[in-house]
């Protein structure tokens, strides 16, 4: 499953790649010269599924964010941590080794020798999930992580999505995308996928989190610079080609220099 290039915990990774996305803009939002294509958006837009074919057309790498705040909400409930204190969230931080695949044909996820593909969309850890993510010290180790695996991933590119990618992780990223769609149709595409749980529950539970969510990221509202792909209207494969039609237009734009 996952190649131990790929992984990162959150101790060892602090201190390096610490320009990435901060620094003056370079082209690439990237120290190592990777292209990060930055896309954030709520829950049920199609950030993963899109992201991850755009990649696999691009030749990019794919790094899902939202997995290693799911992963540690995982591993806290594994230790039987109270994810809504924010001092026990921390207190687990510390053994948290999170690896994960980069390869969009190859996804996966692990803690230390567990892997935790299936288990980190459970319900039970996406109830949990909005507790970890609101702690900043818990946000500042993780965002050292994802520079650390954006840096050393060996692609040319890297398409990163999440909640504050476009915003806080990669504000410099060349291209920088807010996907969103109605929230019914988000609600609707996630029940999809949810057999364990009905239509109601399901659409229920992801508005509980999109409304905890925003009271610590905006990913609701583009930031200047941003280009936004509403999904509502469009299939999945629509969907990808207008993700991908913005990535090609915003790095001609770059390559210009005309992309400020
Ligand atoms: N444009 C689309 N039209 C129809 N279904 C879609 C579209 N985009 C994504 N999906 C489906 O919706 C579900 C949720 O997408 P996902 O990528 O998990 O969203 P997110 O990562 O934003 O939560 C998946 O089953 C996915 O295949
Ligand atoms: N960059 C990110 C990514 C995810 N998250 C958190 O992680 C959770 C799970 O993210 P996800 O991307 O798997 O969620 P979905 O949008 O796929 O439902 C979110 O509900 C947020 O609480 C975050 O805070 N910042």
């Amino acid at each position: 499953m996952t190649d131990p290039s790929t992984s990162s915990g959150t101790g060892a990774s602090s201190g390096t790649g610490a320009s990435w996305g901060t620094g003056a803009s370079s082209g690439t939002g990237a120290s190592s010269g990777t292209v990060v294509v930055a896309i954030d958006g709520p829950a049920g837009s199609g950030k993963s599924s899109v992201s991850k074919q755009a990649a696999r057309r691009l030749g990019y790498g794919y790094l899902d964010t939202g997995a290693a705040y799911r992963a540690l909400a995982w591993h806290a409930l594994e230790h039987g941590v109270d994810t809504s204190d924010a001092a026990s969230v921390l207190d687990v931080v510390g053994d948290f080794a999170f690896g994960i695949a980069l390869d969009p044909d190859a996804y996966g996820v692990r803690v230390g020798e567990a892997d935790v593909t299936e288990a980190i969309r459970e319900p039970r850890v996406s109830d949990a999930v909005s507790g970890v993510a609101r702690v900043p010290a818990v946000r500042e180790s993780v965002n050292a992580m994802f520079r650390t695996l954006v840096d050393s991933s060996g692609y040319p590119g890297v398409i990163v999505e999440g909640r504050d990618i476009t915003t806080v992780v990669a504000p410099d990223a060349p291209v920088r995308i807010l996907l969103t769609a109605a929230p019914e149709v988000r609600a609707a595409r996630r029940a999809g996928e949810v057999s364990t749980h009905d239509a109601a529950s399901v659409a229920a539970a992801l508005h509980k989190r999109d409304a905890a969510d925003s009271t610590v990221v905006d990913f609701m509202t583009a930031a200047p610079g941003v280009v936004v792909v509403d999904s509502t209207d469009l299939d999945f494969d629509g969907t990808v080609d207008a993700v991908l039609d913005v990535v090609r237009a915003q790095l001609a734009l770059d390559a210009e220099g005309t992309n400020a």
